[in-house]
């Protein structure tokens, strides 16, 4: 299947899904437990419709949103994504130098196989995402690791306070940091384009890949946090340490995985920069909120905050309706994974391409010639008893405002 012939980000998961092994598409595409959450994130955007207006001069178009400071191109960017390199050969790397291209926001995971200094030099704008230890000579290390790095905006995930359960891996027998099992082996083999362009590819550059940014020392692997280390210590993490977090970082400081209101508040109140809503793609606390359902509350509680949204976005239509909710800005996971997965930079650019296309069809049909002009007035959520009611003022749901 050629790049131009992937129409939509669902095409593009089923390409590759013929090209990854089983388990590592099972690692990248699945959510926890029931992965009700997973399904609810995508279910929460079909409950929102938009009411387009017409004959308004959509013939001149922006999508352009500025955040921190920085001018992007488009209104979202490439979500924090561990382990990258197993979806492609420098994986981080080409997502970042894709990102770039493209003008839009990448966060380089904490989980990741690349040092932050190898991308940061290579891709100068790239955020950093830090999985945070709860013990503070750690953390200050990471934070002077990643401000020599040239960092200039931190985000700290929250909600990993201890690895989630994945019954998918774990009947997979997939497990990070990666080893080498029986069944991974046997995985390559039968996706052999995988296991020459990807895996050898890496295994023959840097050995088995591992975790280079968890810790303040390149390639340390005291902090294992994935596997459940208990030295990884985030299970106490807490609001105190990212007060201290704050007084210490001098850059932007965006925290994620949010879902209620009044965290979104003491974000604010300690003096963050940003949120992400998220419930992390459904990959943690499974029958967790949908971000989309999540926000208007969010919105509303840290008005200063910068407000960023992801968990199941895969269309144009999806960020504007987020954007109409209140969010600033989104970010997408997967996808660019399979981008990965199918074309290198090469794929991750063609996701990038697509939305940004999807993003410029739908503001002409909306009848919104500019991102900046989008609010609650283009959305109704139908449903019963009374079907279409439009939103204005504070509501979060389906309310009692006039029936158009
Ligand atoms: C394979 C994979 C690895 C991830 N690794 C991280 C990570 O290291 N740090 C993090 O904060 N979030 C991580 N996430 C969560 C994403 O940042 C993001 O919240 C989620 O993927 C968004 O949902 P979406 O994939 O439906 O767009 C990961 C997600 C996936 C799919
Ligand atoms: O898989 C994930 O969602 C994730 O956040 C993670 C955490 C540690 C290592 C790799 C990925």
């Amino acid at each position: 299947m050629t790049l131009a012939s992937i129409l939509s980000t669902g095409d593009l998961e089923q390409a590759a899904r013929r090209r990854l092994p089983p388990s590592v598409y099972g690692y990248v595409s699945g959510g926890s437990e029931t992965e009700c959450a997973l399904r609810g994130n995508r279910q929460a955007f079909d409950a929102w419709r938009f009411v387009p207006r017409f004959l308004v001069d959509v013939s001149r178009r922006s999508q352009a949103r500025s955040l921190f400071g920085t001018q992007y191109a488009a209104p979202f960017g490439i979500a924090p994504m561990g382990v990258a390199g197993i979806c492609g050969f420098d994986g981080d790397l080409a997502m970042a130098r894709a990102a770039a291209e493209a003008r839009v926001p990448f966060v380089l995971s904490g989980a990741s196989t690349t040092p932050m200094e190898r991308v940061l030099e290579q891709a100068p704008g790239s955020w950093f995402q830090a999985y945070v230890p709860s013990n503070r000579e750690l953390i200050g290390a990471l934070l002077q690791r990643a401000e020599r790095a040239g960092v200039t905006v931190l985000v700290v995930t929250v909600d990993v306070p201890i690895a989630s359960t994945r019954e998918v891996e774990l009947r997979n027998g997939f497990s990070l940091p990666l080893r080498l099992t029986p069944r991974l082996v046997a995985g390559g083999l039968v996706r052999p384009r995988w296991l020459a362009r990807t895996f050898l590819r890496t295994l023959l550059r840097q050995g088995i890949p591992r975790f280079e940014n968890f810790s303040a020392v390149r390639g340390n692997r005291i902090i294992t946090a994935a596997t459940g280390d208990h030295r990884a210590g985030r299970a106490a993490l807490s609001w105190d340490d990212l007060a201290w977090v704050r007084e210490r970082w001098r850059g932007r400081l965006v925290i994620k995985g949010l879902l209620h209101p009044e965290d979104a508040g003491r974000a604010q109140a300690i003096g963050a920069d940003g949120l992400i809503v998220s419930n992390h793609g459904g990959r943690q606390l499974d029958s967790a909120l949908a971000p989309l359902d999540a926000l208007p509350a969010i919105a509303a509680a840290a008005p200063r905050l910068a407000i960023m949204v992801d968990s199941g976005f895969r269309r144009g239509t999806d960020i504007l309706k987020a954007l109409a909710l209140g969010a600033d800005f989104v970010f997408i996971g997967r996808p660019f994974m399979y981008g990965l997965a199918v074309g290198g930079q090469a794929g991750v650019a063609h996701v990038l391409a697509l939305l940004k296309r999807e993003i410029d069809v739908d503001l002409a049909l909306l009848g919104c010639a500019d991102i900046e002009d989008l609010d609650r007035r283009y959305l109704v959520r139908p449903g019963p008893p009374s079907a279409f009611r439009t939103h204005s003022g504070d509501c979060s749901c389906s309310c009692s405002t006039p029936a158009i």
